[in-house]
């Protein structure tokens, strides 16, 4: 089977990194990703492609080469779902904030919703895809509302997840250490929509890179995959406090323990706590999974990583009120990162956001400066939380496009993500601006400490 239309429902971090570089390496197939948010369609459609909604390296240029030839963005749902062969859901699949399973079970409801807007408009066989990061055996729900109010349309259900990482999406994409594809291996129509899937990949990554599996494993394996990274976080995170109590320094533990080949170096930097919009969710997603089947041992294990990650966070921001005499309030606290990550600007669970959150509830004033993050972003985030009303996140919180000016009469300074652009900083200027004595908080082991102190910096980081 050849496939010559897709549709994606979703235009977000996933669908739209992920179309893109689809459509670029497959000319031969017309791509349309749509969405209901019209702003970020408006915003894929600008005619200046550094203003796309996700800011991620390299993707402004695979946009600009396929867009308008083979890669479409639109708010016309019924007619992409109606037009393709293909139809990857791709949309968000947050934790639940309501009802049964609130605060851990992913909410379904999208996906749902788009279930049967397929069915509802398709008129001809279609291979739905699952992209999102989904509880296992979703499929079989899927697969429920398509067959029973659908009109004699046939349907084949693949899980294919993503494992790209924001800040690198487009590196991953186009070399993925793997592509899942799972489907029903049972019957020949399963394995021929697996074949067509394969075949999409198949034009840039070597086939043995393409792993097929049964349904059930390639849902499974995508939670398992960021519970075991989100675990070593959380692993190096409880030996950091261990290193600060005992005079060792977890990045030399973490090298020592990584040059084992069996461990590995990948994904043990010690840092002020994983963010972003996958880790967390999938693991309460994961706790949810195993309680509801009575697996108490399981769900407690997995539990740990979310509580040391809690943890991680708290203690950082405790130790800047504990360092600066045990009050910053009315202290000026400059904080230098916003996104969960560099080279994003997501910051979905961003570590930033439950530090300044802290330092908000002991009256300090926060002033913060992120390359890619807007203002907005910055007060949503924190009046997502609800700790307080919006007026005083308002009057509390300054966003600044400038890192000297954030610093500026500042008492201390908190480095939250590890923007390269930190590392270069005139640190002697951000020194002479700032009160004394000037306390620097290094949440992602980024800077020097020998060079910082000899600036005149009280320096503290992370496990050091
Ligand atoms: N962000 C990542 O790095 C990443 C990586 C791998 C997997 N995932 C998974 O991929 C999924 C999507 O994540 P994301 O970060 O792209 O989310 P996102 O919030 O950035 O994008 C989802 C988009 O879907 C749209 N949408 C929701 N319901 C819709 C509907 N019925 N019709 C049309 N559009 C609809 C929303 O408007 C939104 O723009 C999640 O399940 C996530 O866990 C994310
Ligand atoms: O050694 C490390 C590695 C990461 N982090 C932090 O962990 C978080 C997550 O980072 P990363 O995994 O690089 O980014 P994500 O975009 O969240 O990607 C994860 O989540 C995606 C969504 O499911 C998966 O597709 C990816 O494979 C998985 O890496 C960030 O806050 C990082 O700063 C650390 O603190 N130390």
């Amino acid at each position: 089977m050849k496939i010559k239309n897709i549709c994606c429902i979703g235009a977000g971090y996933v669908g739209g990194p992920t179309m893109a570089v689809i459509a670029q390496k497959c000319p031969e197939i017309d791509v349309t990703v749509v969405d209901i948010n019209e702003k970020r369609i408006a915003a894929w459609n600008d005619e200046d492609v550094e203003n796309i909604p996700v800011y991620e390296p390299g993707l402004p240029e695979v946009v600009k080469e396929a867009r308008g030839k083979n890669l479409f963005f639109s708010t016309e749902v019924d007619a992409a779902i109606d037009k393709a062969d293909m139809i990857f859901i791709s949309v968000n699949t947050p934790t639940k904030t309501y009802g049964i399973g609130k605060g851990m079970a992913a909410d379904l409801k999208w996906i749902e919703l788009c279930a049967r807007q397929i069915a509802r408009v398709a008129k001809n066989d279609k291979i739905v895809v699952e992209k999102s990061t989904l509880p296992v055996r979703t499929a079989a729900a899927l697969k429920d509302i398509l067959d029973n109010t659908g009109n004699g349309v046939k349907y084949q259900i693949l899980s294919n997840p993503e494992f790209l990482a924001e800040g690198t999406a487009i590196q991953d994409l186009k070399k993925p250490d793997r592509v899942l594809i799972g489907g029903d291996v049972e019957t020949s129509e399963g394995k021929e929509a697996m074949e067509a899937l394969v075949n999409i990949y198949a034009s840039w990554v070597p086939r043995e890179n393409i792993l097929t599996t049964n349904v059930w494993s390639s849902e499974l394996s995508k939670l398992t995959a960021n519970a075991f990274l989100a675990q070593r976080v959380s692993s190096i995170n409880a030996m950091s406090e261990l290193c600060e109590k005992t005079g060792a320094d977890v990045n030399e533990v973490a090298k020592a323990v990584g040059m084992d080949s069996r461990i590995g170096a990948k994904f043990l930097k010690s840092s002020v706590g994983f963010g972003g919009s996958c880790f967390q969710k999938d693991i309460l997603n994961l706790v949810y999974i195993a309680k509801s089947f009575g697996l108490k041992e399981v769900a407690d294990y997995w539990e740990q990583v979310i509580i040391m990650n809690d943890h991680q966070k708290r203690r950082f921001a405790a130790n800047i009120v504990k360092t600066l005499y045990n009050t910053v309030s009315g202290k000026k606290i400059a904080v230098l990162g916003w996104a969960f990550k560099k080279d994003t600007n997501d910051t979905r669970e961003s570590a930033a956001i439950y530090v300044a959150d802290y330092l908000l509830n002991e009256h300090a004033e926060i002033v913060v400066y992120d390359p890619t993050v807007k203002e907005e972003q910055v007060y949503a985030d924190l009046d997502y939380l609800n700790t307080r009303s919006s007026e005083e996140n308002r009057s509390k919180v300054t966003v600044v496009k400038d890192a000297y000016v954030a610093c500026e009469e500042a008492h201390a300074v908190a480095v939250l993500t590890e923007w390269d652009e930190f590392k270069e900083l005139d640190w002697q200027t951000v020194y002479r601006n700032m009160l004394k004595p000037a306390f620097l908080f290094d949440g992602r082991r980024l800077l020097d400490r020998k060079t910082k102190e000899e600036v005149g910096f009280e320096y503290y980081a992370i496990g050091n």
